[in-house]
This record gives C-alpha cells, sequence and structure tokens, in this order.
C-alpha cells in the first residue's frame, strides 16, 4: 500500500501545529469559516503556520466564502491548497489559481460520480458525512461501502478517529485521511496523544 497522507485539520493553537509536525502529519488544515468554533483568521493562521517546515502542506478551508475575501486571505496567508466545504462551483473554486480540494457530503455513490465529472481540476475530492444543515467538521462518518473506484485522488474525512481510521483504511485505501474532532480534546483543542495515535494506526496498516 503507498503511504496514506494525514491531514490534521481545525487547528487554533502553536502547540497543536507544532505536535502535529511533529507526529508526521502531511498537512495542517485552518478553517476560515467564522460560525466554526475552530474558526481562524487569515492573520492567525498566518502566525501559526509560520514556523512549519517545507514539505508540510498549509491548507485553508473556506465554506461559501466571497471570492474577494479569500483572495484577501491569500495576500495575508501563503496556503498551498484550497479546500472547498460549501455549494462553490468549479468555476469559482479554480479562479484563485491555486490547487484546490472540493469536499462533497456523501449521500450516495451517484454525489461522488457527478462531483469527478464536475470537478475534473480538482487536486482531489474530499469525501466527507452529509449532516443536513451542518457544511462539515461534525464527527460523523458515512457509509463507506458508497465510495466507487475513483480515477482521481481522495482524501477520506468525516468521524475519523485512532479506533477506525486502521480500518477505513484497510477498507478503502484512500489517498489520504483528514480529521478534526478526532483528534480533540474540545472543539478546536487537539489532544497530543489522540494526534500521536492516529497518525500511528495509519502508519501501522502501511506496513
Ligand atoms: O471543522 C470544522 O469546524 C468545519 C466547519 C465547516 C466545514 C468543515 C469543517 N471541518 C472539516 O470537516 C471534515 C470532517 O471533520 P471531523 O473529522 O468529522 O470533525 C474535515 O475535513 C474537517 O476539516
Amino acid at each position: 500500500m503507498s503511504k496514506v497522507r494525514i491531514k490534521i485539520c481545525g487547528l487554533t493553537r502553536n502547540q497543536d501545529v507544532q505536535v502535529a509536525v511533529a507526529e508526521g502529519a502531511d498537512a495542517l488544515g485552518f478553517v476560515l469559516y467564522a460560525p466554526s468554533p475552530r474558526a481562524v483568521t487569515a492573520e492567525q493562521a498566518a502566525l501559526l503556520i509560520k514556523d512549519s517546515p517545507a514539505f508540510v502542506t498549509t491548507v485553508a478551508l473556506f465554506v461559501n466564502e466571497s471570492a474577494e475575501e479569500i483572495v484577501r486571505a491569500l495576500t495575508v496567508c501563503s496556503f498551498d491548497l484550497l479546500q472547498f466545504h460549501g455549494d462553490e462551483t468549479p468555476q469559482f473554486c479554480r479562479q484563485f489559481n491555486r490547487p484546490y480540494m472540493k469536499a462533497i457530503r456523501v449521500r450516495s455513490a451517484e454525489d461522488i460520480h457527478r462531483a469527478v465529472q464536475q470537478y475534473p481540476d480538482a487536486k482531489a475530492l474530499l469525501l466527507d458525512a452529509y449532516v443536513e444543515n451542518l457544511p462539515g467538521g461534525t464527527g460523523q462518518a458515512f457509509d463507506w461501502r458508497l465510495i466507487p473506484e475513483l480515477s482521481i485522488p481522495w482524501v477520506l474525512a468525516g468521524g475519523l478517529n485512532a479506533n477506525n481510521v486502521a480500518d477505513a483504511v484497510n477498507q478503502v485505501q484512500p489517498f489520504a485521511v483528514d480529521v478534526s474532532g478526532g483528534v480533540e480534546a474540545s472543539k478546536g483543542i487537539k489532544d497530543r496523544q489522540k494526534i500521536k495515535d492516529f497518525i500511528s494506526e495509519v502508519r501501522n496498516v502501511e506496513r
């Protein structure tokens, strides 16, 4: 099995960024969506990633944000990748000349097939649980059996934690896994041991 990338999302504190990097996370996610309990501003994210090493991808998560605000955020903080978690169209996602990932809240295999057609230039699709009226970060998993064979890289998200991530990776073999709530002590506050356990579960499956 090839290496499964690991993204730790919803980082709000410097010490949590350092732990994620030290434990071997491949990507760090920052929620630029004010209603989220994990929200940070672009200015805060810039401070948080100031000392993050090269070869660790920094990701900005937006939910139906205006183009003007995204452009502003990108002038404040040089994120490597954009994650769109709302109803953004492909035209909207691609206008920033930055690699992007589109999150899909999965209810059926058809949702995923449609997204593959719709977002051909996305670097990856992120598959998350569908929970009515909530864009993401719900801590809910979805039925992984809905995931078809896909021709583009995809990221498994939604309700992952150290207890289920090995099963998930074994069952569906994603390009990457993304976790937020499953490695938290409370919303927005990460737990060192949970991050460590999560990453080691993924790495153990790969052996
Ligand atoms: O984390 C949030 O608060 C959030 C808010 C709005 C959209 C997405 C959000 N988080 C992303 O949701 C998935 C799953 O999170 P969880 O592991 O189930 O808590 C993940 O990609 C988060 O980055």
